[in-house]
């Protein structure tokens, strides 16, 4: 199902415009305070919109302020879930019977509806899981349970409130991976600020600040060529997209990346993208001889004070140095270097 949405909340200053298409994940990315959660509460129906018209394949969910009479579908007739960032899951019932909750609630059979928990609890791997109560459930176990519910009724829209940011590091990942794979083929508006879920589950993201929509477009370009200052820090990780080659990555400009795959394995020829954080990188004016590192021929453009650091800039890639190594090594734009990073801090993920 596509969604249509365009809404103003006045007192919060939010005026904002999008649409996702049917079986399209968008990411909404902005600072704190920008409007993301005001957005995801209009589109679930929480809250009303001083103006505005939300449709769901053409079905109005809420219209205010049009010539047309005013429509407010509640909650939980929109076909819309909501996952928000705790997993809110009734604690005395068990992870089976909280998924089925939700097709349940939609008026399928007490059958059915176990069948379709069961279902969604394979599929987000809590299998063995299933009996237990959300207190004997990890923070990533229950989140998972929450994912499973939000599927098991079907929604032909899902909302996910930055469904990762409550989590453990260790565990993102993999659920990272899980997120990618149920979310495939459905129409989903996913709150985020971190833009490895933007590159790695969404196929478009849309920038907010301030209440208002100031970037859109495809995941990969609108973060490897942020447009405003907002995406160029959100985006401060090194992303080099390419394709996966006797276990590296060849990029289009000839750089070669060997690293750790997060998740799913790649085969090979399959688009892939490798992630590490400027200050992971070293810079030599000499390729640095039998060392396990990768090393990249760059041209440096830009030098920049960043965090007591020096931020080094290419065309594609960044690094942060301190401001003793610039010095020694006479950097300037301009400046022929090779930026080695070692394979462990590169992290490589399919796409
Ligand atoms: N319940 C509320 N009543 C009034 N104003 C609110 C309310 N909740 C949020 N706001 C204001 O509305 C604006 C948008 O907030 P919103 O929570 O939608 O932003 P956000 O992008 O989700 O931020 P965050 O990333 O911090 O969750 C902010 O100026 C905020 O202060």
């Amino acid at each position: 199902m596509s969604l249509h949405f365009d809404a103003a909340v006045l007192e919060r200053s939010v005026d904002v415009s999008l649409e996702v298409g049917n079986g399209e994940t968008v990411a909404l990315l902005g600072p704190n305070g920008a409007g993301k959660s005001t957005v995801l509460a209009v589109a679930a129906g929480l809250l009303r919109p001083d103006r505005g018209r939300v449709s769901l394949d053409g079905r109005p969910l809420t219209v205010r302020g049009h010539p047309e009479r005013d429509v407010d579908v509640p909650p939980h007739d929109r076909h819309v879930s909501l996952l928000a960032q705790e997993p809110l899951l009734f604690p005395h019932l068990s992870v089976l019977d909280n998924v089925a909750f939700g097709p349940r609630s939609r008026g399928r059979s007490r059958a059915a509806s176990r069948e379709a928990a069961s279902h969604w609890i394979a599929e987000v791997g809590i299998e063995e899981l299933a009996a237990r109560k959300p207190a004997q459930l990890s923070g990533g176990q229950a989140q998972r349970a929450a994912v499973a519910r939000a599927l098991a009724s079907d929604p032909g829209l899902l909302l996910l409130d930055e469904p990762m940011a409550a989590l453990d590091v260790a565990v993102t990942p993999a659920l990272r991976q899980t997120l990618r794979r149920v979310l495939e083929d459905r129409t989903v508006l996913l709150v985020t600020h971190d833009p490895l879920d933007a590159l790695v589950l969404a196929d478009r993201v849309v920038v907010i600040h301030d209440g208002k929509v100031v970037e859109h477009g495809p995941s990969s370009e609108v973060l490897a060529r942020p447009r405003s200052t907002f995406t160029a820090q959100l985006a401060g990780l090194n992303m080099l997209s390419g394709t996966w080659v006797d276990g590296g990555v060849d990029t289009p400009s000839g750089h070669r990346l060997e690293g750790r795959v997060a998740g799913a394995q790649p085969e090979d020829g399959r688009p892939v993208v490798a992630v590490f954080p400027p200050h992971a990188v070293s810079i030599f004016l000499e390729r640095p001889g039998g060392s396990p590192r990768n090393a990249l021929d760059v041209t440096i453009t830009h030098l920049e004070p960043h965090s007591g650091q020096i931020r080094a800039r290419t065309d594609e890639v960044t690094a942060d140095v301190t401001p003793q190594s610039a010095a020694e090594l006479d950097l300037v734009p301009g400046s022929r270097v090779y930026f080695t990073v070692k394979a462990n801090e590169v992290l490589v993920y399919a796409i």
